[in-house]
C-alpha cells in the first residue's frame, strides 16, 4: 500500500450559519492548514498514487485568498470542507483541517 500526504497552508476567511447565537457567525479569517492523505495498492501509468501538484491545485489554488462562503455551496465548518476535499481528489481516503493551534478536524472516507 502507498500513501501520499500533502500538506498545505491556505489563508481563507469565512463565516458560519448556526443555530445558536456565535462570534463565528461574523466573518473572519483563518491561516488554515489542510493535510490531505492518498492512499492505493497500485500506481498508475505514471508510477504515482496522485499527483502532488494535482492536490495543490484541487485545493489551495481554489481555496487561498478566498471568502469560502463565495465559493463553497454549503456552510463552511472545518468538517464540511475535510469532507467536500475529499470528494475532489482521487485516491483520497483522509483530510485534516486545522484552523487554529487548538481546533483541527478529521475526516475519514469509511
Ligand atoms: N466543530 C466545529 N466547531 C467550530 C468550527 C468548526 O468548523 N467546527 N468553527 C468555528 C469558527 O470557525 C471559529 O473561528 C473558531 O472558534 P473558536 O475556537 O471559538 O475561536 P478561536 O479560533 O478564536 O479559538 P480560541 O480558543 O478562542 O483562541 C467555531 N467552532
Ligand atoms: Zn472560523
Amino acid at each position: 500500500m502507498f500513501t501520499v500526504i500533502k500538506r498545505m497552508e491556505i489563508s481563507a476567511s469565512h463565516k458560519l450559519t448556526l443555530s445558536y447565537p456565535s462570534k463565528c457567525e461574523n466573518l473572519h479569517g483563518h491561516n488554515w492548514v489542510i493535510t490531505v492523505y492518498c492512499q492505493a495498492e497500485e500506481l498508475d501509468e505514471n508510477g504515482m498514487v496522485v499527483d502532488f501538484t494535482h492536490i495543490k491545485k484541487a485545493v489551495k489554488e481554489r481555496l487561498d485568498h478566498k471568502n469560502l462562503n463565495d465559493i463553497l455551496p454549503f456552510n463552511p465548518t472545518a468538517e464540511n470542507i475535510a469532507r467536500w476535499i475529499c470528494g475532489q481528489i482521487r485516491n483520497c481516503v483522509k483530510v485534516e483541517v486545522r484552523e487554529s493551534e487548538g481546533n483541527t478536524v478529521i475526516y475519514e472516507k469509511d
